[in-house]
């Protein structure tokens, strides 16, 4: 007998194995589905993910492009900050356009629109005062560091505001800001005053003065050039310490100043040449000052006739180094100086955007000084008569930090220019500096009383 292929007749649990059947597929088929299902979900995921990720790249850099410029257009030593950029777009979205405009346009017919940089400080506030006071437009910047007491900042950000003056609170690197600022205000001049001041200071705090006088400069300039529309002229602070260890005397600006004693002078120099850079490529018209020791009323505490008045009437001794010789020069004649240098300021001859010049441009530099060199020693005797009071003197050898022992100007370049003549001799400036020193502080002394006053009033 053949073997029967046929299969044997299916058993009776046909049905059964046909449910395992379809149960063991549709199994099957939800395994399948499911791993298909989660391949293309994973595929989905990964690309909403690249997709999301790109989406928030481009949402970061428009939202701060500052981050980016930074890094690609300034030339700061310090690391990009990104709270920087946080902090400028907070300060940008505090900015009032209508309280700037109004403090920046003038009053008077062609008068001149100025952003006056370091406004609070001792020059900046006095040029600001006569600036507004002859109708010219005004608007201040400043960042109120603590070099020295804010407070006396602040005091003179108050005499600002009652003549009519605003101080935007914002530092000189921040350039989003200053973009903003020359968006909002077409300035005809720059007064840059705002800076790291004091010689010695620079052994204590060298970056602060890279900072400030050669980042800082750069970023005001970039924008000036690139981004004010028209450029700007620029009238900027130099400095007397650049004739370093010059011995020729007086000084002119004609000698040599390739050989600052301080890191301070070697920045204030760095600055005219970077101001040759900008003028050469740019067009920007520019004006160095270099200022011989300024005093008088609203003046720096960190300068020496400041804390000798302060140390003398508080009984406390004092340092003179022996030999020293300054041409201290008065605020007044400064000031002059400073709106003699913007008047006669030829304008700059860049087109906006950066392009080169069309022309050459002004690039100046002068000195303003008193022509009349005076010992310490003599300085301090003319303080001691004026608050009737003897210093505890100790002379002492100068210290090797910095400092040169004596300045001197020749000033027939600013007074050809533009009549630049000092007028105030050493004991005539003292007088109206102690005068003021003697009003501000009793003021002071006074709101003290009055607030212990209050204070027991309360408790009682
Ligand atoms: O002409 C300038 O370019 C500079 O003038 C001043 O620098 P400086 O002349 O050193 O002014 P002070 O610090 O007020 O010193 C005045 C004189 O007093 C002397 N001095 C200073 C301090 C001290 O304790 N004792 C002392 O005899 C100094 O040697 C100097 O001869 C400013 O502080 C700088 O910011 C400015 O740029």
């Amino acid at each position: 007998m053949a073997p029967s292929f046929t299969s044997p007749s299916p058993p009776d649990n046909s049905k059964a194995a046909l449910k395992q059947l379809s149960s063991y597929n549709s199994h099957l088929l939800r395994r399948v589905s499911s791993h298909k299902l989660l391949s293309i979900s994973s595929t989905l995921l990964f690309r909403t993910a690249i997709l999301l990720t790109m989406t928030l790249v481009l949402l970061f850099t428009l939202h701060y492009p500052s981050l980016l410029s930074h890094s690609l257009s300034l030339s700061s030593p310090h690391p990009t900050n990104p709270h920087r950029s946080l902090l400028s777009s907070n300060r940008l979205q505090s900015l009032n356009p209508l309280e700037i405009r109004r403090s920046a346009t003038p009053t008077r017919t062609n008068g001149l629109s100025i952003l006056v940089t370091g406004a609070a400080g001792f020059v900046g506030t006095h040029c600001s005062l006569a600036l507004k006071a002859r109708g010219d437009g005004v608007l201040g910047l400043d960042n109120f560091n603590s070099y020295y007491d804010p407070s006396l900042k602040h005091a003179r950000q108050k005499l600002l505001h009652k003549n009519g003056v605003v101080i935007v609170e914002a530092d000189i690197n921040d350039s989003q800001l200053l973009i903003k600022l020359f968006q909002l205000v077409h300035f005809t001049h720059v007064l840059h005053l705002a800076a790291q001041a004091g010689v010695r200071y620079a052994m204590k705090s060298p970056q602060s003065y890279i900072q400030s006088n050669v980042a800082g400069f750069v970023s005001l300039l970039e924008v000036a050039a690139k981004n004010a529309d028209p450029q700007p002229a620029i009238v900027w602070a130099s400095s007397s310490s650049v004739y370093g260890l010059n011995k020729v005397s007086p000084f002119s600006e004609s000698h040599r100043t390739d050989q600052p004693a301080s890191l301070y002078a070697a920045t204030k120099k760095a600055g005219e040449e970077i101001a040759h850079v900008y003028n050469h490529i740019y067009g920007l018209s520019l004006t160095g000052l270099r200022f011989f020791t300024v005093y008088g009323p609203w003046g720096r505490p960190d300068m020496a006739y400041f804390s000798f008045v302060h140390d003398i009437i508080e009984g406390k001794p004092i340092n003179i180094f022996s030999n020293a010789k300054r041409d201290f020069t008065y605020i007044d004649d400064v000031v002059m100086g400073c709106i003699g240098a913007l008047d006669s300021a030829k304008p700059s001859t860049g087109l906006p955007g950066g392009s080169k010049k069309t022309g050459p441009a002004d690039l100046r530099v002068y000195n303003l000084g008193n022509t009349s060199p005076v010992p310490v020693t003599k300085m301090v005797s003319i303080i001691e008569s004026l608050l009737g009071k003897k210093a505890k003197k100790n002379v002492v050898e100068m210290p090797s930090n910095g400092d040169v022992p004596f300045t001197h100007a020749n000033v027939s370049l600013a007074k050809r220019d533009f009549g630049y003549q000092p007028s105030t001799d050493l004991g005539t400036g003292l007088k109206q500096f102690v005068k003021w020193y003697v009003d501000y502080y009793k003021l002071e002394v006074i709101s003290k009383k009055k607030e212990k006053a209050q204070e027991k009033v309360a408790s009682s």
